[in-house]
């Protein structure tokens, strides 16, 4: 799949090809503005793809997003009979499930005054009472950590075990600061690589066109085009061999 925002702009995902278990979760890890968010969307089929398709996305998604819409006027409860009412639920059903949740993650002061007029982190807790009001097969979470108190975040990593012993598939972002557990990637240049290959990337002109470097060494983790990812502790003995065959050496980076 690959994404840019604008015909000549540059490719926010470049080719990210990645497969959602059910009963596990996947966390995708970077920094700001990398495109965690926009991969997110995505596949919570909130945004469309430049490139490529999201295929046998489940029915019942569960999308919470960065940000919260903070301008609803509606009471959190009325937003959330809407939101039930669209995923086909009961006003009972609707009603419990709104009660325990609110209660769980500590809504405060509760369900029964407009969005606008809670706190940012309280309209966080109502974006999260949506996607989990019907239990979700898909659970995408932006930054599950962010603007919610301590408390409210534990709760929160309880509610996602929870829907994952369920069988759902879930996805979150995180930046390298609070980093869920579950299935690493690391978001990289438009492209997904696994947290097990995380090392030196080495860039390198091959001594003669067409050679690999895979065919140098058997430490390569990730063969790129000019360039390999190596773990950080066979950086040194791969170098040296690819220099004593004639290799040069572009760049490295840890
Ligand atoms: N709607 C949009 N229109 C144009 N550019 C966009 C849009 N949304 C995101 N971008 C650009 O795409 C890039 C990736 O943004 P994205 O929000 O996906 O990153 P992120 O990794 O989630 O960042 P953060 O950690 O800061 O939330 C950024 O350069 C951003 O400016």
């Amino acid at each position: 799949m690959r994404k840019r925002y604008s015909r000549s702009g540059q490719w926010v995902l470049d080719g990210v090809d990645l497969t959602l278990e059910p009963g596990m979760t996947t966390v995708i890890v970077a920094g700001n503005g990398i495109g965690k968010s926009t991969l997110l969307r995505i596949v919570a089929g909130a945004s469309m793809p430049t490139g490529g398709r999201v295929t046998d996305r489940p029915r019942t998604i569960g999308y919470v997003p960065e940000r919260a819409p903070a301008a609803i006027r509606m009471t959190a409860r009325q937003y959330l009979a809407h939101i039930g009412r669209m995923r086909g639920l009961s006003s009972a059903e609707t009603g419990a499930r709104t009660n325990e949740l609110a209660e769980r993650l500590r809504l405060v002061p509760g369900p029964d005054v407009p969005i606008a007029a809670l706190s940012k982190g309280n309209g966080q807790k109502v974006a999260v009472i949506q996607a989990l009001l019907k239990r979700p097969e898909l659970l995408v979470v932006d930054e599950p950590a962010t603007g919610l108190d301590a408390p409210a975040r534990a709760e929160l990593a309880a509610l996602m075990t929870e829907a994952e012993q369920d069988g759902a598939q879930i996805l979150l972002s995180a930046h390298e600061s609070a980093v869920p557990t579950g299935r690493l990637y690391r978001l990289t240049d438009g492209k997904l690589v696994p947290e097990s290959l995380r090392g030196m990337r080495i860039s390198l002109r091959p001594a003669r066109p067409g050679l690999r470097a895979a065919d140098l060494a058997a430490e390569i983790l990730l063969e790129e085009p000019g360039r390999v990812v190596v773990r950080t502790e066979d950086a040194d003995t791969f170098l040296l061999r690819a220099l004593a065959d004639g290799w040069s050496l572009v760049e490295a980076v840890s």
